[in-house]
């Protein structure tokens, strides 16, 4: 990342302005750990209708200036440019910089790849819904996706090759109702609306024999799945592994009630790169499909991300660096920065889910607070921290 090492002392006052970059605020860091650590700022910036922080700290007898990585923005050099800037109001002696082999790239235009956020703010079809998870390939989505136009599918991979390929696949034979969104499966179905979906495939998962935890099928995965489904809609696994199709199956038949179908070696109209791998070896391939038979409540997306009036004096007092946790969430108070201002700075925070844990900054300013560069994702596991952290805050 872009930073640059300097060797003057002068801390300027905010706000200013300097080559069309705002600077806002500048917090100390707290040090409520009370271990000798460095005096550290947050500065706060405004760039191009974007805003994010940049961290000051010694370095040795010097001070560096870098990006902050909570608030990462792109392009970096957005970045680059609030550094230079920085650097220039101060009159800085720069000892070091890298700000020069940071130039803006170009990215390709990638319509049918999609922000979680998008699926937050403006996910909407008439369509039925159908997702893949961990679609690898591709061959299998897109065989689907050529085969039945009417439906809208949505196709989730944490590997970023194969969701390349898939891109250009979808360019190459001009297959228009796919969405491609890069996110941890385990966690995607938060985001959709109940009832909505008629199939999820989950076609030979990594079936993580020695960290379970990482499996795609849990208790709670499986709740979330029955709630988007239809009515008849079906969760179908298809697999070499047998235990993780004996793990499957033990979850599925510890329902209450559903309908489950087993196959073993059933031949499917399109068979994936793994599928022709094990078929190779000799492997048996197995099947559960889980059918549902409920309707569920919609869920609330606009949950409100809003304190109330918070006292950050009276927090600053009793702030605890050891994480709170609760069943399905944990808050982590990582650090505190403080402005000149009273009762105003950046309370830095870890929260939400074990899984996918989210860093935030809170911006306080008279004791009014709110999440500095928006809200968090409205996930049940930040909902629940989010309501700690304003009991925590009052
Ligand atoms: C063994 S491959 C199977 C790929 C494809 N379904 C097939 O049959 O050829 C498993 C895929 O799942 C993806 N994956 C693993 N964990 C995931 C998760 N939590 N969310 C989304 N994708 C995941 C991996 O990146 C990998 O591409």
């Amino acid at each position: 990342m872009p930073h640059i090492v300097f060797n003057n002392e002068k801390n300027i006052k905010t706000p200013f302005e300097k080559n069309g970059v705002d600077f806002k605020f500048c917090a100390k860091s707290y040090n409520f750990t009370k271990e000798d650590r460095r005096v550290e700022y947050k500065i706060g910036v405004s760039y191009e209708n974007k805003e994010f922080l940049l961290t000051l700290k010694d370095k040795n007898d010097n001070r560096m200036l870098k990006a902050d990585k909570v608030t990462r923005v792109t392009p970096v050099t957005l970045v680059k440019d609030a550094l230079n800037a920085y650097v220039d109001e101060i009159g800085a002696n720069i000892i070091f910089s890298n700000t020069n082999s940071f130039n803006q790239k170009i990215e390709p235009k990638k319509e049918y790849l999609k922000d979680i956020q998008y699926f937050v703010d403006d996910f909407k079809t008439n369509k039925e819904i159908q997702i893949e998870i961990g679609f690898g390939s591709g061959r299998h989505l897109l065989y689907q996706a050529k085969k039945n136009p009417n439906v809208q599918f949505i196709g989730l991979e944490i590997h970023t090759p194969s969701i390349e390929q898939l891109l250009k696949q979808l360019k190459i034979q001009e297959i228009d109702n796919v969405l491609v969104v890069n996110y941890d499966a385990r966690l995607f179905m938060e985001f959709i609306d109940s009832n909505k979906v008629g199939k999820i495939f989950v076609h030979f998962p990594v079936p993580w024999d020695k960290k379970p935890h990482r499996r795609i099928y849990s208790n709670e995965f499986i709740d979330e799945a029955l709630r988007v489904l239809m009515p008849k809609g079906t969760l179908e696994l298809r697999t070499d592994s047998r235990k993780y199709f004996d793990y499957c199956v033990e979850l599925l038949t510890n329902l209450n009630s559903g309908k489950i179908t087993i196959d073993i070696n059933k031949d499917l109209e399109v068979s994936s790169k793994y599928e022709d791998r094990w078929k190779k070896q000799g492997k048996s391939i197995y099947d559960v499909v889980l059918q549902c038979q409920r309707e569920d409540e919609d869920i609330d997306l606009k949950y409100d991300f809003t304190f109330g009036k918070i006292n950050l004096e009276k927090f600053k007092d009793i702030i605890s660096n050891k994480p709170m946790r609760d069943e399905n969430f944990f808050i982590h108070i990582e650090d505190l920065f403080l402005l000149d201002e009273p009762n105003s700075g950046l309370i830095e925070v870890t929260f939400g889910s074990f899984n996918r844990p989210l860093s935030k900054y809170i911006y306080v300013e008279n004791n009014k607070a709110s999440y500095y560069q928006g809200t968090p994702l409205p996930t049940s596991s930040n909902i629940k921290a989010h309501e700690r952290l304003k009991e925590i805050l009052k």
